[in-house]
This record gives C-alpha cells, structure tokens and sequence, in this order.
C-alpha cells in the first residue's frame, strides 16, 4: 500500500523511532487505544481506529517537524525542543547579522506547545569536565573546547556566562544568539562523554539520569543548562484542533492513571476530617455512610508514590480495612 497516499485527512502525529522515548511513548499510545501496525523498516504508520497517521522520526527532529506545522502533535525530549529553539534564534542572529533580515520583517511563526509532561524521559542536560581536574565551574571553561550534541544550548550557556563576565547579567535571547563565542563549542553526535579523555574537548554538555555514563567516563557535573522530561507538543496550528484534544484528554488519562492509586478506607466518623486531611483526592474524597452508624467508608485518588506512607498515618488515625486499587485508565482529570 502507498501509506502516504491515504495521508489526506490524517491527522500526523510524531513519535521517537528510537532511543530512550521509544517505548514509553508506545506504551502510552496503547494506553490510549491508538491501534497501528507498523510495517517493518516503514517509518510511517495508519492508525486503525482513528483518523490519525504516526510518524516515527528521531526524538531530535520532532520539534522541527511540529514547529513548521508539518505534524500535528509529537512526542519528545523538552531539552530537544529546547535546543530547537536555540537553533531558531541562533538562524535568525545570522540573518540579523548578515544583513539579510529586512526592516520590519515578522519572524514566521515556529515553533510549538506543549500540550503536557508525560512523566517519563527525566534527565537533566548537564555540563561536565573530569574529576580529575582544574575546572570547578561553568566560568572556569570560558574559551575552553565543549563537545556537545546540543550545540545552541552550549552556545547560549557560554554566551551568558562570557556576557556575564564582561559585565552584562540579564541578557535576552536575541543577546546571547548574537553573541561570538570565546568559547569553542565543538559538535559531536554521540559518546560525547568519551571527549575529554580523548583530547577533543575540555568539558561537555550532555545528558545525565543516573550518572553512570558519567561516573565510568570519569567526570563530573558541575552544572544544568535543562532539567527534562518527555514532553507532549502540538503545531501552533494543528489541521484537527478537536482530534489534537480528544487524543490529549487520552494521553492524559493514561498518564494520571499511571500516577495514582485508588485507596478505599473505613473509619469513624468522628475522626474523617484527620483521615481525609491524609487522603484529600485529587478534588475531593467521596465519603459513603455504612450500616453501621457512626463509620464510613471513603475513596480517594493517591500519588502512588506517596500510597505507603499515607496507609501509616491512616492507620494511626483509626482507620480499618484500607485497601489500594490500581487504576486501569481516568478521564477528566489530568496528572
Ligand atoms: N539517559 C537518559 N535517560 C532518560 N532520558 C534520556 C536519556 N538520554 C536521553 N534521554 C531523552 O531521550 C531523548 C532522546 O535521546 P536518545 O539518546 O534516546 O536519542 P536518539 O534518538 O537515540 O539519538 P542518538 O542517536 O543521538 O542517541 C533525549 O533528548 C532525552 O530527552
Ligand atoms: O546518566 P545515564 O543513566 O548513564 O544516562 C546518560 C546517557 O544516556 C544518553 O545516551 P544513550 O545511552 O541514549 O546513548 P548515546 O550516547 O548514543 O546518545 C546520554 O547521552 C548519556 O550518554
């Protein structure tokens, strides 16, 4: 079948076609019932049960795409749309700078919004140098050489820290997109932790979540440009604003669902407004009165994360028979 031909009409919907994204965002689409089969080596997929196509592009191009209003609704990195964005200021310094932006001319309108976290991908873009070394912070490599994959984020963080230097704090986006580096930064496209021991670079810029690829290459952390997570995005525009939020109102289900526990609970009357200061729901508690006079019964919504040590205080209050309920799928209530 030629997928691109029966395109018309769908809405695209942007999906990492590899790395650490791939298979939490899978596990969300089917969480949200969004039924493909994707053909093998095709990076394009028909959606049965909607009028939606996927697109497997890589998590960095995904902003380009969504930003231009290619593709409706993506999945990414927020530090892969932050450095798009970088890349967008730093394409239109140039432009600036060479003279070829006109007077008066309105920048197109890119880029994207985000729709919602979606509680997976955290990592933290981090700058780096050796244990082992001279360098203690983001100043101490001015002028040095940065191996970075996230070259315009690198740019604006040694931008701001040259302007700094040079006196000038708070400078805006346009400032530091303007800005000729001392600083070398030098672009790589992975393993970019095996730089410094190689002699490329001084110190880098990259991703860290546990810090193993880190501690084995030898280096530090000694500062953040971008704390992260998956991110959903939508075009400014998007062809089909009523399918962008039916799917949004999907994902976000999944999500809360993924979050939050169902806890169920007896106890007196008397000491409800204690129990229910523990378990406030994430509205309001429902509260049922029991045969027995004087007891009841409530349900309320719980961060799973916090789900053992609310049955602690619970059962210090007086609180019986507590039982926690896994929650399949919500709507109508957002993480
Ligand atoms: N160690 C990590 N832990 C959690 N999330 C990560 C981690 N590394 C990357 N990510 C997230 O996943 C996104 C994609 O990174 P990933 O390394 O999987 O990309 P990729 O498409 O396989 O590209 P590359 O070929 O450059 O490795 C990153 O932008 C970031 O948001
Ligand atoms: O702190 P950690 O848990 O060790 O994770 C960090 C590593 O994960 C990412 O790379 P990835 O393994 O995706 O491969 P890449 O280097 O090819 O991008 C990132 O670029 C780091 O190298």
């Amino acid at each position: 079948m030629d997928l691109v031909n029966h395109l018309e009409g769908r809405l695209l919907f942007a999906v990492p076609k590899k790395g650490r994204l791939l298979q939490a965002a899978l596990n969300l689409l089917e969480g949200a019932d969004i039924q493909f089969r994707r053909e093998n080596r095709l990076d394009i997929a028909l959606v049965k049960n909607l009028p939606i196509a996927l697109v497997f592009l890589p998590a960095a191009d995904i902003p380009t795409f969504v930003g231009e209003g290619r593709v409706d609704l993506g999945i990414t990195g927020y530090d892969q749309v932050q450095e798009h964005d970088a890349g967008v200021r730093a394409v239109a310094s140039a432009r600036r700078q060479s003279g070829e932006w006109k007077h008066g001319e309105k920048a197109k309108p890119q880029g994207c919004d985000t729709v919602m976290e979606l509680g997976f991908g955290a990592c933290k873009l981090q700058v780096q140098v050796p244990v082992k070394g001279e360098y203690a912070t983001g100043k101490d490599l001015i002028g040095k050489n940065i191996g970075t994959s996230f070259v315009h984020l690198a740019q604006e963080y040694f931008a701001r820290l040259e302007l700094e230097q040079e006196g000038l704090v708070d400078a805006d986006a346009s400032q530091l997109a303007d800005r000729k580096l001392k600083t070398k930064i030098i672009e790589l496209s992975g393993s970019v932790e095996a730089a410094c021991a190689l002699g490329v670079a001084d110190g880098i810029v990259d991703l860290v979540e546990s810090g193993e690829t880190m501690k084995a290459a030898g280096l530090m952390a000694i500062d953040t440009v971008v704390d992260s997570s998956a991110i959903l995005i939508k075009s400014k525009a998007p062809s089909n604003p009523e399918m962008v939020e039916l799917i949004a109102a999907r994902i976000g289900g999944v999500i809360t669902a993924q979050k939050y526990v169902l806890c169920q609970y007896n106890v007196e009357r008397t000491r409800l407004a204690d129990a229910t200061k523990i378990t406030p729901g994430k509205r309001a508690p429902t509260v049922t009165s029991l045969e027995d006079e004087g007891w009841v019964a409530v349900s309320a919504m719980v961060e799973k994360k916090r789900i053992a040590t609310v049955m602690d205080d619970l059962t210090t209050v007086g609180a019986t028979d507590i039982i926690v309920l896994d929650i399949h799928n919500t709507r109508g209530s957002r993480a």
